[in-house]
């Protein structure tokens, strides 16, 4: 038997409700879900149980006293999937993805090369990453000696990649929530099938004491791909976190966005960096599809008004419209600087020998960089229009 179907059987036996939808191999984008007839808007399409995921509740006992009272629940359900050889959960097991899938889409698993030409969202997010994997490991390599590090990578990115957000509603755990938010997780059966949009065409997905459920906005015809929201994320986020970047017609990302930090910061004079730092306005500047940040265009003015006039636009008592053309010429060399940095990284990823990572890695990579030079060019265009 084809083993979604399988696997869809497993998960009803275990309470799981699919409604009209079901799983679709996509050509080079692997998994996904489809409708399997027409869905109307406001359809339940699938609830899963509370007592059908895996928790930090469901992890044997003896495998939690093993590991550091503050293990995180990453490590515990990554560890938990490693050392469960138990056919119990075999059927979900056999629909996960593989290795290789991590191989080639996740940057953690990149060649060093391809990690240091990451954007510099992406390339923080991945230092973040690689500090949080680097404390799981050490916890539970002390504890199992004998798990090999790939293994234990590769049952941590299926954490990684596909959990929901979740925290106990019994009362019994209330004191055992985690104080980190993105600890509160769970791995929740055919509900890990479901792909990601930014677009509002995506399904809510609800978390009660009842288990998840998710439901449908609008009309799907039948045979169109279904999908749910991971979140308001850019695609440096979606890179590093997820493994894909969302791009195309229809299908691009309106989350997007990138730093300009990098290229307005050395702008400033020590005593203006101390005024932004004083009004929190230091730093964090953002150019996503639409416009730059309020920060931004504060941050610009006190490069073009004298201190007293910057710290009246700051109160709100002056709207900054009459030096809107004196920011704008300073936010176009920003954005010049920004756009020939991109220029000469794609320069320099197109110089790359053909054995520096994937075919694949380096595509993707491009892709993003290609992505990051058209939010600039679409903020110039605007600036000049
Ligand atoms: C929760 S799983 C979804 C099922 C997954 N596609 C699979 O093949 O098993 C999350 C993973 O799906 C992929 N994914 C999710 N949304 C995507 C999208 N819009 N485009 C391409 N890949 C996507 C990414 O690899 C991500 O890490």
């Amino acid at each position: 038997m084809d083993i979604h179907k399988r696997f869809m059987e497993w998960a009803i036996e275990r309470g799981v409700k699919i409604n009209g939808i079901r799983p679709h191999r996509f050509e080079g984008r692997g998994l996904g879900i489809i409708a399997a007839r027409d869905l109307k808007a406001g359809e339940t399409l699938l609830t899963v149980p509370i007592s059908a995921l895996r928790t930090a509740y469901t992890v044997p006992k003896s495998l939690t006293r093993s590991l550091p009272k503050i293990s995180t629940i990453h490590n515990l359900l990554a560890t938990d999937l490693l050392l469960d050889t138990s056919s119990t959960r075999g059927p979900w097991h056999a629909v996960l993805p593989s290795p290789l899938d991590f191989k080639t889409s996740m940057p953690l698993l990149w060649h060093p090369t391809l990690q240091s030409l990451l954007p510099s969202t992406a390339h923080n997010l991945l230092l973040n990453q690689k500090r949080k994997l680097k404390l799981d490991w050490a916890a539970v390599s002390s504890a199992f000696p004998d798990i090999k590090y790939e293994d234990y990578v590769y049952r941590w990115l299926i954490i990684n990649t596909r959990t929901f957000y979740f925290l106990s509603p019994l009362p019994a755990h209330r004191n055992l929530h985690p104080s980190n938010r993105d600890d509160c997780m769970a791995q929740s059966p055919f509900a890990d099938y479901f792909n990601h949009t930014s677009s509002p065409s995506a399904c809510s997905a609800s978390f009660s004491s009842s288990g998840y459920s998710i439901m449908t906005p609008a009309r799907i015809k039948k045979g169109e791909e279904v999908y749910i929201s991971y979140g308001n994320h850019s695609n440096d986020f979606l890179l590093t976190e997820y493994g894909f970047i969302l791009s195309g017609v229809g299908g691009g990302n309106q989350w997007d966005e990138a730093p300009l930090d990098a290229h307005i910061l050395p702008r400033f004079s020590a005593k203006q960096k101390e005024q932004l730092e004083e009004r929190g306005f230091l730093g964090k500047y953002l150019l996503d599809k639409k416009e730059v940040c309020y920060r931004t265009q504060v941050a610009l003015r006190i490069l073009v008004l004298p201190i007293r006039k910057w710290e009246r636009f700051v109160d709100g008592l002056e709207d900054g419209e009459k030096e809107q053309g004196a920011v704008d010429k300073f936010l176009g060399k920003v954005l010049r600087d920004f756009e020939q940095e991109v220029k000469e990284k794609i320069k320099e990823m197109d110089s790359l020998a053909e054995d520096v990572g994937m075919e694949c890695q380096r595509d993707m990579l491009r892709r993003r960089w290609l992505q990051i030079e058209g939010l600039i060019q679409a903020a110039i265009g605007r600036i000049q229009n």
